[in-house]
């Protein structure tokens, strides 16, 4: 099974980019920068990712970043991932990025969005890996910034597939950012959020309602507010679910206790994701991979999920096509 998942053409549609940072590309650019690290090997920093909720992951997670300051940092660090992703049979990556975590150390907008879409060109061309970019809103923040932000992003829109919201979810609902959103809407850009992953099932409804989103990242919760299950199995609102992530950061407290199994009985349209791989414990692969150790799913449901995440990813027809039909092929020989 694991070479059959492994080959089987996965798409990834929830991944921070900044989250891919594996401790030896955060050593090799902190030395290429001269920053001093607050530790002294590899082993010492996988050590320190011991989480205890989101923000103690989110507290490491920026100050990571901070090897990151020019535009061949944000273009290494994409490739390194783009590599990993497409040797596990990732056929197309949506990666996030969160400008605001980088304005704020003083790297520039066009730094950060010229590095990681020279690196999405090279995947395409390099591994026929295609690619789409959302920009990120830390919802901890003033929502007077991501606005400034939005307009900063103007210039590169062509560039920007979609804008998201991550970051501290407790506390900062996703009305907060309504403005915001509405005029992400006017721009002309498709509109995702995280929500339900600390938060309440609430998050996930304002998100949908107030923020006219596509698709909820997490939304785990969902499962709190039963009329909320059945509008998501109505509308087929798709869910991009990172088990590996909810595990490390506490969300659940094994796999096997996963809701995983409950959001597909609840037929909701599900994808499975990596969210922050560096710091979770794998890539997509591995997310496969644990969810068939714990739960025993059949080739069936991969092929579902994969499907999932195919039919409702920022692509181009003519790309969905070639996707869909090689998920065909590949789930006839199965
Ligand atoms: O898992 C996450 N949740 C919220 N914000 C994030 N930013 C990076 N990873 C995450
Ligand atoms: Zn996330």
């Amino acid at each position: 099974m694991k070479d059959w998942l492994k080959a089987l053409p996965k798409v990834e549609l929830h991944l921070h980019i900044e989250g891919s940072l594996e401790p030896e590309l955060m050593f090799a650019l902190a030395e290429r920068n001269g920053i001093a690290l607050p530790y002294a090997s590899v082993k010492e920093v996988r050590a320190a990712y011991d989480f205890s909720d989101l923000q103690s992951f989110l507290d490491l997670y920026y100050q990571g970043m901070a090897v990151l300051r020019t535009t061949d940092d944000f273009n290494d660090l994409a490739i390194d991932y783009f590599r990993r992703a497409q040797a596990e049979g990732v056929v197309h990556v949506e990666l996030s990025f969160d400008p605001q975590a980088h304005l704020s150390r003083g790297i520039g907008f066009d730094v950060q969005i010229e590095g990681l879409t020279r690196a999405m060109r090279h995947a395409e061309r390099e591994w026929g890996l295609s690619t789409a970019l959302i920009m990120s809103f830390l919802r901890d923040k003033p929502a007077e910034d991501a606005m400034a932000v939005l307009e900063q992003a103007e210039p590169y829109l062509e560039l920007i597939d979609a804008v998201g919201l991550d970051s501290a979810e407790s506390g900062n609902p996703p009305s907060k950012f309504t403005e915001v959103f509405a005029r992400a809407k006017a721009l002309g850009l498709p509109r995702v959020a995280h929500a339900g992953e600390e938060g309440p099932a609430s998050y996930i409804s304002e998100a949908l309602d107030v923020l006219d989103v596509c698709r909820i990242d997490h939304g785990v919760r969902c499962l709190e507010d039963q009329e909320l299950v059945a509008r998501l199995r109505e509308t087929q609102i798709p869910l991009t679910v990172c088990p590996l992530s909810n595990v490390r950061l506490k969300v659940v407290e094994r796999i096997q206790d996963h809701p995983l199994p409950a959001l597909l009985d609840a037929g909701l349209k599900l994808t499975l994701n990596s969210d922050d791989p560096a710091y979770f414990g794998g890539g997509v692969l591995d997310n496969y991979l644990s969810c068939e150790q714990a739960f025993g799913w059949d080739k069936a449901t991969f092929i579902t999920m994969a499907r999932n995440a195919i039919e409702v990813a920022f692509m181009d027809e003519g790309r969905r096509q070639v996707l869909l039909a090689k998920l065909e092929d590949y789930s006839q020989a199965a």
